[in-house]
């Protein structure tokens, strides 16, 4: 039966003709969430629950404008070490709230691009989704061979939205990397543009279908981990036919546990399918969240959804490697070394700062769950760091951070207690089994004895207690360094704190000539005026300087 009530269209839907309504709209959007983040600082209003109403504002919000900023939105529920709490809560129910479009346009879309009427097609199709998600929607269908697939279709005009949406976005990037120094440090431009070749590739459903592939090739030895097939013949760029294989939504705890399967085991079993793909296959899926992944009745893991991939660079995967087991044997300078030689963190004099999150990330990492929460005890330093520019994070690691920390989520939702060290037990196991000659296999293979080598000679307590008071003095030199810091941030201060007082003097000494000009009816009195508007709009931007540097050294000291 098909749909009889088409539902609203939404903003975005509206929008798609006019991309200067559009521009308003976005540009209006950002400016009002910039002004509330602002003004809660600023009038305190701090209360968990003024949060949570800023929260489900942001939401509403992303859902109206549409699949880009949904997306967006979604990227960044993982990020706690970025925002609030409450904001990475109500931002995580996006993939939920989703709403489905008319399901005769699904059809349509699936008839012009497969070139045939529907029930030459499928000998049944039911128009009532399965599931709706941010960039298309999900039907169940029936081959006329009697195979049971389901029906991907693409929400219409999504390719055109993206080319306006990603341009206006781009204009507000641009503008906020010229007038905010610190946007520089997370290299926005870059993350932009690779978000932007992300989800263009995402919308192409013959590139997911041939990632589908490829993953379930990697995965060809491995009974436990289940691709769904493709159907090439039905599938189009923008319509995706597969095989259909229900399960049970890989979070749900007590789904699993109603039906025996373990959940540990789930976790487990996750865990190793990403290690395998982020180092042995260097092909991961970049986006784990829960709706991508389920667990079949005989306990085996789904994966649905090949959109969103990313590679590992081959150069970087021996070092991928290495720094595993360097996080594993918590061999602090090995992985800085790593992550150097990676490009991830430029090399400088004094590496002691950078030694020391890393430090405290890998204690943390290593043998617990991966405290999200944690993250906030380190972001004072990482700060501090950015503040003297060491770090330089490549777009490409933040997918791979993004990730792992979705996977992260889900596996303590399913065991709050999860541990990875022990998770990761059965694929450093078959490392075992890995024929050391096959490139990056051989390093595996290496580093696994290597690792062997260290648990059998792991330092005794007095050795450890030793190293410990060494990681100490080092702590010791950190305050002296952050000391000279505090030097270098005081005569930042000082100096814009000179600049706005310069402006102000020009200003009023502007604005007073005018005055004067005026009053006398002599001529160059606009001109006067012109100084001082202008320097009055330095004056602002000095203020907010200052404001912002207070604001970074307030975050320091605290
Ligand atoms: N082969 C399948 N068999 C059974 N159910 C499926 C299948 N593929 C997808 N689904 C269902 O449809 C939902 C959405 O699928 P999928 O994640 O592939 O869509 P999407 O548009 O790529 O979503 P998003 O980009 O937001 O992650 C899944 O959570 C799952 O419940």
């Amino acid at each position: 039966m098909l749909q009889t009530t088409a539902p609203k269209p939404l903003r975005w839907q509206r929008q798609l003709s006019s991309p200067l309504a559009r521009q308003v709209d976005i540009s209006v959007s950002a400016a009002k969430l910039t002004f509330y983040l602002w003004w809660d600082r600023q009038i305190a209003r701090q209360s968990a629950h003024h949060r949570n109403r800023r929260a489900q504002w942001l939401v509403g919000t992303l859902l109206d404008l549409g699949p880009t900023f949904i997306k967006i939105g979604q990227s960044l529920s993982t990020r706690a070490d970025l925002l609030p709490l409450e904001y990475v809560k109500a931002l995580g129910q996006l993939q939920d709230r989703v709403p489905e479009f008319d399901s005769s346009q699904a059809i349509a879309i699936i008839e012009s691009e497969l070139g045939y009427p529907l029930h030459v097609l499928y000998r049944e199709f039911d128009s009532t989704p399965i599931a709706a998600a941010s960039l298309g929607q999900v039907h169940r269908a029936r081959l006329h061979t009697g195979e049971e697939v389901v029906v991907k279709v693409q929400r219409p005009g999504l390719e055109q939205l993206f080319a306006m949406d990603f341009q206006i976005v781009g204009r507000l990037v641009r503008w906020i990397d010229r007038i905010v120094p610190t946007a520089r440090h997370y290299d926005i431009l870059a993350i932009h543009e690779e978000f932007s070749e992300i989800l263009n590739r995402e919308i192409d459903y013959v590139q997911e279908a041939m990632n589908a592939d490829r993953f379930r090739h990697n995965f060809a030895d491995h009974d436990l981990i289940v691709v769904p097939k493709i159907y090439p013949k039905y599938t189009t760029k923008r319509v995706l036919t597969m095989e259909y294989v229900p399960g049970i939504k890989v979070n749900d705890r007590q789904g699993l546990l109603a039906i025996g399967i373990d959940p540990r085991e789930i976790n487990h079993l996750g865990i190793c399918s990403y290690l395998k793909q982020l180092l042995q296959d260097g092909f991961f899926q970049a986006d784990p969240h829960p709706g991508n992944m389920a667990v079949s009745h005989d306990g085996k893991l789904i994966f649905y959804d090949f959109g969103m991939m990313a590679e590992v660079q081959p150069i970087n995967r021996n070092q991928m490697v290495q720094t595993f087991f360097a996080v594993l044997k918590k061999d602090t300078d090995q992985v800085v070394q790593t992550l150097v030689d990676m490009g991830l963190v430029e090399p400088m004099a004094d590496m002691t700062p950078v030694k020391r999150i890393v430090g405290v990330l890998v204690e943390r990492f290593a043998d617990k769950p991966v405290e999200i929460q944690a993250f906030k005890s380190v972001r004072n330093e990482l700060y501090a760091v950015f503040e003297q520019q060491p770090f330089r994070l490549p777009a490409r690691m933040t997918f791979i951070i993004k990730a792992l920390t979705t996977l992260d989520g889900v596996a303590r939702d399913l065991d709050p207690n999860y541990n990875l060290l022990a998770a990761a037990k059965p694929f450093v196991k078959s490392l075992a089994t890995i024929p050391a000659k096959q490139g990056g296999l051989g390093e595996l293979a290496r580093q696994a004895k290597g690792y062997l080598a260290y648990r059998m000679t792991k330092p005794n307590p007095t050795q450890t207690a030793i190293e410990r008071l060494e990681a100490r003095l080092e702590q010791g030199e950190l305050q002296i360094q952050v000391r000279s810091i505090e030097q270098e941030r005081a005569l930042k201060k000082l100096n814009l704190s000179l600049r706005a007082l310069l402006y102000a003097c020009i200003s009023g000494f502007a604005a007073l000539t005018g005055a004067i000009l005026l009053v006398g009816k002599v001529s160059g009195s606009m001109f006067a005026f012109a100084i001082a508007a202008i320097a009055g709009l330095f004056l602002v931007k000095a203020l907010i300087g200052l404001k912002m540097r207070d604001r970074i050294d307030r975050m320091i000291d605290n």
